[in-house]
């Protein structure tokens, strides 16, 4: 199963944090890629100097047309997952998603726009409490993958932590 992430709705600057946070999480917890609208260039620098240091081949892709994303995606066969606190409970449909080939899971900076909730073929709680699409995210991604991403070794990066109790250990890779 191939997870990709559209965030909907950056506000400029005032959101630039909580948006690499976003596309960090997304990378972290098993996503290939992350669709962003509104974002400036320095959002998807952070991220690819992260993955140069660390690892993978995660993508962050900024767009125009989400609508047009998330209606092409589904025409290819994949399927739209909308995080929001007024959809079904994540556990009523996580095993049907486990078995999809390809998601798309959107999240929401401020109000969403309606055709979110439509285009989507899932509209998923994490819990019916209004919370933030980082945590939404986490929990998602942790629950598509039942937790295996966080033990995923990322090739190619120029670092890598050796887990230790104590004090911090980083080996350089030649
Ligand atoms: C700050 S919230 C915006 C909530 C806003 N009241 C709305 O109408 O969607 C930003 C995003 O966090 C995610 N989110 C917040 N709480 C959630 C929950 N309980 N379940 C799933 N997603 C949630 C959604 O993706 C939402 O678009």
């Amino acid at each position: 199963m191939k997870v990709s992430v559209l965030r909907i709705g950056h506000r400029l600057v005032r959101d630039d944090r909580v948006t690499t946070h976003a596309a960090l999480v997304a990378r972290a917890f098993g996503a290939d890629r992350i669709y962003m609208t509104g974002v400036d260039q320095s959002v998807s620098d952070t991220v690819a100097g992260v993955t140069k240091r660390w690892g993978g081949k995660f993508e962050v892709q900024v767009i125009q047309d989400w609508k047009g994303l998330a209606k092409a995606w589904k025409k290819e066969g994949g399927k739209v997952a909308h995080l929001t606190m007024y959809g079904i409970n994540i556990d009523e449909a996580a095993e049907r998603l486990r078995k999809e080939e390809r998601i798309l899971v959107i999240i929401g900076a401020e109000k969403v726009p309606r055709e979110a909730y439509e285009l989507a073929d899932y509209n998923i709680a994490i819990g019916n409490q209004p919370h933030s699409e980082i945590a939404a995210l986490a929990i998602f991604l942790d629950r598509m993958f039942k937790g295996k991403q966080l033990k995923k070794e990322l090739a190619g990066g120029r670092l890598k932590i050796v887990p230790a109790a104590r004090g911090k250990q980083v080996r350089e890779i030649k």
